[in-house]
């Protein structure tokens, strides 16, 4: 399957080369040499991202705007000629309806979708709920870059009084295919987010990968920094520099060991994608 989509454009975003495609040019070859292709989306901005309020497992709604986001992305996917036959989600609604407004935009009807809490948010302990821009006031920007985008800091835990500790730690779609009980999360650091999606990663993605599926993948901006940093080799200090913006669908060309064959492909204008990452690392502004 060649993407219809060609020349190329490198953007240097935090301190990793990035390539955009635009819709009219030419093709870089690397569909060529590619055995496998995946596509990955962050969901639709939701009603938190809106309020700039920490998320994490809370299970927030899709803003207006991030349906309008999911629907443009399915529109994308559908005139890159990008086809699936099974998705991969988080448990999350934000993340879900993302999934169902692209298959249904895209003219996906019936593909198997299998939802996991692997791919979820990072836990954002007792951040969950406060807003991002009144932290960095209270607790200086640096701190807030350190909770937000360090590899090994976790946020301060969620303790039991806090206002969302029940709603997250005794939803009952948990109790059946959650962590188990003892490493419920109370908080996630990048690295502990991906030793829980990894797994996932590699122990059901890849095999379906291996059998010719193509897979697309809707989750959250942090779940799925670690699965760049991982196909990507990005260094756990350069991952700080990496945002991943809401509603636009990302493409890997990936060999038979499943190594990336070029860089990480963004469906959309570059410059707006430029704008969206950036708009997402200044979130954390005390501005
Ligand atoms: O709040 C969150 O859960 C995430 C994603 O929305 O935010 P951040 O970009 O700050 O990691």
């Amino acid at each position: 399957m060649a993407l219809p989509l060609r020349n190329p454009f490198y953007r240097l975003i935090g301190k990793t080369a990035f390539r955009f495609y635009s819709k009219d040019s030419a093709n870089s070859g690397d569909e060529e040499k590619a055995k496998y292709k995946i596509v990955m989306i962050r969901h639709g901005e939701s009603e938190w991202n809106k309020k700039n309020l920490f998320c994490g497992w809370y299970d927030a709604a899709l803003s207006e705007n991030g349906l309008v986001e999911a629907c443009s992305a399915g529109t994308a996917i559908r005139k890159a000629k990008l086809k699936f036959d099974i998705a991969h989600t988080s448990v999350l609604k934000r993340a879900n309806d993302t999934l169902m407004a692209i298959l249904l935009s895209s003219g996906h009807k019936d593909i198997p979708i299998r939802k996991t809490w692997r791919l979820n948010e990072r836990h954002y302990g007792g951040l969950t709920g406060l807003n991002k821009t009144e932290t960095a006031k209270k607790f200086g920007e640096e701190k807030v870059q350190i909770w937000r985008r360090s590899f090994d800091t976790p946020p301060p835990p969620m303790e039991e009084d806090h206002k969302y500790y029940n709603e997250i730690r005794n939803d009952p779609r948990y109790c059946e295919n959650g962590p188990d009980p003892e490493d419920f999360p109370k908080t996630e650091s990048l690295k502990l987010t991906i030793e829980r999606t990894l797994p996932y990663w590699n122990e059901v993605i890849v095999p379906q990968i291996r059998e010719g599926k193509k897979i697309i993948i809707v989750a959250h901006g942090n779940s799925l920094r670690g699965v760049v940093k991982h196909l990507d080799e990005i260094s756990d200090e350069a991952i700080m520099g990496l945002n991943i913006p809401t509603g636009l669908p990302f493409v890997y060309n990936l060999d038979e060991c499943i190594k990336p064959v070029g860089k990480i492909q963004f469906l959309g204008d570059p410059e707006m994608v430029k704008k969206a990452m950036e708009s997402v690392a200044n979130q954390g502004k005390a501005k």
